[in-house]
C-alpha cells in the first residue's frame, strides 16, 4: 500500500519523515499522470506544485492557518492531502471540482477561478484574525507569476504592506508561465530574482566557509550577514517587494520540500506580510508536459499517460475559425492589432502573432487594462481586436463602459467560451456577457451561429470603428451550417413551417435562436409545427441592440419564444420583450436560458438539459403558454 493512501489529512503529513515526502512527492505525481490523463485536467499546474503543496501542509497548519489558492486550478495535490483522493469524477458532475470547494472541505476557501484575487481574500481574511484577535494563525495566499500580472493582485499588495503585524505570508508560485512564458516587468523582475538563485547558495557557502574559521570567521559572517541587504543589492537587485514595506525571502527551489518547507517556516517565525518567491517547473517530472513548448500542459483532456497525446484529437471548432478568419483580416487590414491577456494559443491568436508580431499585444492577465489599452489604441488610429473568454470579461465592464463606449471606440471583442462551458466549474460558465453588456450604450453584440456567420460578424465588427463591438461564440466543436432562408433587415429566417393553408387563430409562433440556441430553435420549431402551429424561426446575428425587425416580428406573432445560452434576466429575450411592450406589442413571451444562479461544474450536455434549453423544453413551455391564451 503506497503512502500517499495512508495520508488522510494535513496531520498525516506532518508526521513524515523527510524521506517519506520525497517518496510521497514521487507517489502523488504518479498518482496525478494517472488520473489526471484519464479525466482531462490541469496537469502541468498541479505537477508543478507538488513539493511546495507538502511543505505548505508541514510548515503551516490549515485550516487553522488559511490556504487561499490564486485561480485554484492547482489545488488538486492540496485535495489530495486534505482527505480526496478519489479523482475518478475530477471536473465531472457530483465528482471533485477542479478548483476548491467549500463544498467539498473545510480546507478549502476561494472557489473562483478568476485569477489575481487571492492577496485579496488574503489581505481580507488576516485583517478578520487581526479585528477577531486570532493571533495564532497565519493566511498562506499562493499566487502564480502570471496571476501576479493582473492589477488586483498589486491592489493587494499595497493594502497588505500597510501593516507590518499581517501574519500573511505570499508564496509566489513561479514557474515562468501562465500558459506561455508571463509578460511584463513583473516577470522581468522576478527572472532577475530568480537568476540570482546563486544569491543564496553564494551566502550558504559564505556561512559555512566563514564559521568554519572559529570565531572571527563567525564575527566576519555576522558582519557580512548585517550587510545582506547592501549584498543583496549587488548579488540581488534589491526586490521590489521589499521597496514595499514586504520582507521577502527567497528564491527557493520548490521542489526541495525540506528547503521550502524551512522558508516557510522562516516566513511564519517572521509574524508579518512576507514573501516567499518558490521557483517551480510546470508539468515537472512528467516528460511529455516539460516538452510541451505551448503551455507545459496546463489544461489537458484526455491524454495517453505514456506519450502525453490526446485520446481524441481536437475537432475544427469555432476557436479554430475565429484564428483562421483574423489573419485573413489582418492580410487586409494593417490597423487591425490583436490583444490577448494571457491566452494567445487558448483564444486562438497563435497564428495572428506568428504572422503579425508587431501587431499582437499580450498583456498579461490584465483584461481591466487590455480594454481601456485598446481604447488607446483605437485613439491612436487602430483597430484593436481583444480576445478573451467571455467569463473573464466581466472584470472588464467598467472599462468598456466608460473607457470604450464613453469614448466611442471602434474597439472589437472576441468573447470565446460564451455560454455554458461545464466542466471548469461556477465562474467559468460565460453566461452573464450579453445581460452585461446590453446597456452599454452604442456597444453592438453578434451571436453567430455557425462558422459562416463568425466568418462574417468578425468582418463586419472590424469595420464599425465608431462603437465597441463583440462577438461572441461557445467552446468547443461548430455545429453544422444554419442557412437563412432569407434574411429581413439584420434577422435571418431559418426556417418556416405552415400547416398547410391559413394557421387557424391564435397558432402563429416565433421562435428567436441566439448563437449556439438556433439548433434547439429549429428542432423545437419542427416540433410545434407538428402540432399544427405554424411556426417562423429565426437567428438574428446582432442581437444588442435588438433589431427593429424582430420587434416587428413579434407584433406579427400569437406567442414569441426566445433561446439563448446566457442568463435570462436581461438577457437578449428579456430586451426583444422590452422593446416589444414600449412599441405597444402585447405578444406573450417564453424564454428559455439560464438562471440568476451559479452552474456546479457538469459537462455542458448535462447543464443544457437541466437547465431545458433542449427542444422539447422549448416545445413545452411554448405548448403550455398557447394554452393559457
Ligand atoms: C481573470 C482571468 N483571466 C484569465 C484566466 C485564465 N487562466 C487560467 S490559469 C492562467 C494562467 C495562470 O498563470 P499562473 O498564475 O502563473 O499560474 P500557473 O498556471 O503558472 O501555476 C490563466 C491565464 C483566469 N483564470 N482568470
Ligand atoms: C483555469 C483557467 O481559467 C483555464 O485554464 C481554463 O481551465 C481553461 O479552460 P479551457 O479548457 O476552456 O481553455
Ligand atoms: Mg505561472
Amino acid at each position: 500500500m503506497g503512502l500517499l493512501s495512508t495520508i488522510t489529512s494535513p496531520e498525516d503529513v506532518r508526521r513524515l519523515t523527510p524521506a517519506q515526502t520525497r517518496r510521497l512527492a514521487v507517489e502523488i505525481r504518479d498518482f496525478l499522470v494517472e488520473n489526471v490523463s484519464r479525466t482531462g485536467g490541469h496537469l502541468g499546474p498541479n505537477l508543478g506544485v507538488v513539493e511546495l503543496t507538502i511543505a505548505m501542509h508541514r510548515a503551516f497548519a490549515s485550516p487553522r492557518d488559511t490556504f487561499v489558492f490564486d485561480t485554484g486550478h492547482q489545488s488538486y495535490v492540496h485535495k489530495l492531502l486534505t482527505g480526496r483522493q478519489d479523482f475518478t469524477g475530477l471536473r465531472k458532475r457530483d465528482g471533485l471540482s477542479g478548483y476548491p470547494s467549500r463544498a467539498e472541505s473545510e480546507h478549502d476557501v476561494v472557489e473562483n477561478s478568476h485569477a489575481s484575487t487571492a492577496l485579496s481574500w488574503a489581505d481580507g481574511i488576516a485583517k478578520a484574525n487581526t479585528v477577531a484577535r486570532r493571533d495564532d494563525r497565519h493566511v498562506v495566499a499562493v499566487i502564480g507569476d502570471g496571476a501576479l500580472t493582473g492589477g488586483m493582485a498589486w491592489e493587494a499588495i499595497n493594502n497588505i504592506a500597510a501593516d507590518a503585524d499581517r501574519r500573511l505570508v505570499i508564496v509566489v508560485n513561479d514557474n515562468g508561465r501562465s500558459y506561455s512564458p508571463t509578460i511584463g516587468g513583473v516577470a522581468n523582475h522576478l527572472d532577475t530574482l530568480r537568476v540570482t538563485r546563486g544569491y543564496e547558495a553564494f551566502l550558504g557557502w559564505g556561512k559555512r566557509t566563514l564559521h568554519r574559521t572559529g570565531a572571527p570567521g563567525r564575527f566576519a559572517y555576522d558582519w557580512l550577514h548585517g550587510l545582506k541587504k547592501g549584498l543583496k543589492d549587488v548579488v540581488a537587485p534589491q526586490g521590489m517587494f521589499e521597496d514595499l514595506g514586504l520582507k521577502y525571502i527567497g528564491p527557493v527551489d520548490g521542489h526541495d520540500t525540506a528547503a521550502t518547507e524551512a522558508a516557510l517556516r522562516r516566513a511564519k517565525a517572521f509574524g508579518g506580510p512576507v514573501i516567499v518567491h518558490v521557483m517551480t517547473e510546470k508539468g515537472r517530472g512528467y516528460t511529455p508536459a516539460e516538452e510541451d513548448v505551448a503551455d507545459r500542459f496546463h489544461a489537458v483532456g484526455k491524454i495517453h499517460p505514456e506519450t502525453g497525446l490526446p485520446v481524441a484529437p481536437s475537432r475544427f471548432g469555432w476557436t479554430q475559425v475565429f484564428a483562421d478568419e483574423i489573419v485573413a483580416i489582418g492580410r487586409r487590414r494593417s490597423d487591425v492589432v490583436c490583444l490577448t491577456a494571457a491566452m494567445l494559443h487558448p483564444v486562438g491568436l497563435a497564428p495572428f502573432a506568428e504572422e503579425f508580431p508587431e501587431r499582437t499585444f499580450d498583456v498579461g492577465i490584465a483584461e481591466q487594462h487590455a480594454v481601456t489599452s485598446a481604447a488607446g489604441m483605437a485613439f491612436g488610429g487602430l483597430h484593436p481586436v481583444v480576445a478573451v473568454y467571455a467569463t473573464f470579461l466581466n472584470r472588464a465592464f467598467d472599462q468598456v463602459l466608460m473607457d470604450a463606449a464613453l469614448h466611442k471606440a471602434g474597439v472589437t471583442f472576441v468573447l470565446d467560451r460564451a455560454g455554458i462551458t461545464g466542466d471548469d466549474g461556477a465562474s467559468h460558465n460565460g453566461m452573464w456577457d450579453m445581460a452585461m453588456l446590453r446597456i452599454v450604450p452604442g456597444l453592438r453584440l453578434a451571436a453567430p451561429r455557425d462558422e459562416a456567420t463568425l466568418r462574417t460578424a468578425l468582418r463586419t465588427a472590424v469595420d464599425v470603428d465608431d462603437a465597441p463591438t463583440v462577438v461572441r461564440y461557445p467552446k468547443g466543436a461548430l455545429g453544422e451550417p444554419i442557412e437563412a432562408l432569407e434574411e429581413l433587415e439584420g434577422v435571418d429566417v431559418v426556417a418556416r413551417h405552415t400547416p398547410g393553408g391559413e394557421a387557424p387563430a391564435g397558432r402563429k409562433v416565433l421562435v428567436v435562436g441566439v448563437g449556439s440556441m438556433v439548433g434547439s430553435a429549429l428542432a423545437a420549431g419542427e416540433s410545434l409545427a407538428a402540432h399544427g402551429l405554424e411556426v417562423d424561426i429565426v437567428a438574428p446575428t446582432w442581437v444588442l441592440p435588438v433589431p427593429e425587425r424582430l420587434v416587428k416580428m413579434a407584433g406579427e406573432h400569437d406567442l414569441v419564444v426566445t433561446v439563448e445560452d446566457g442568463v435570462v434576466d436581461g438577457g437578449v429575450g428579456a430586451m426583444l420583450a422590452q422593446r416589444a411592450a414600449e412599441q405597444g406589442v402585447r405578444t406573450p413571451f417564453v424564454h428559455r436560458g439560464l438562471p440568476v444562479e451559479f452552474l456546479d461544474h457538469a459537462s455542458r450536455d448535462q447543464i443544457v438539459t437541466a437547465q431545458r434549453l433542449r427542444a422539447e423544453d422549448v416545445v413545452r413551455d411554448a405548448l403550455a403558454a398557447l394554452a393559457q391564451d
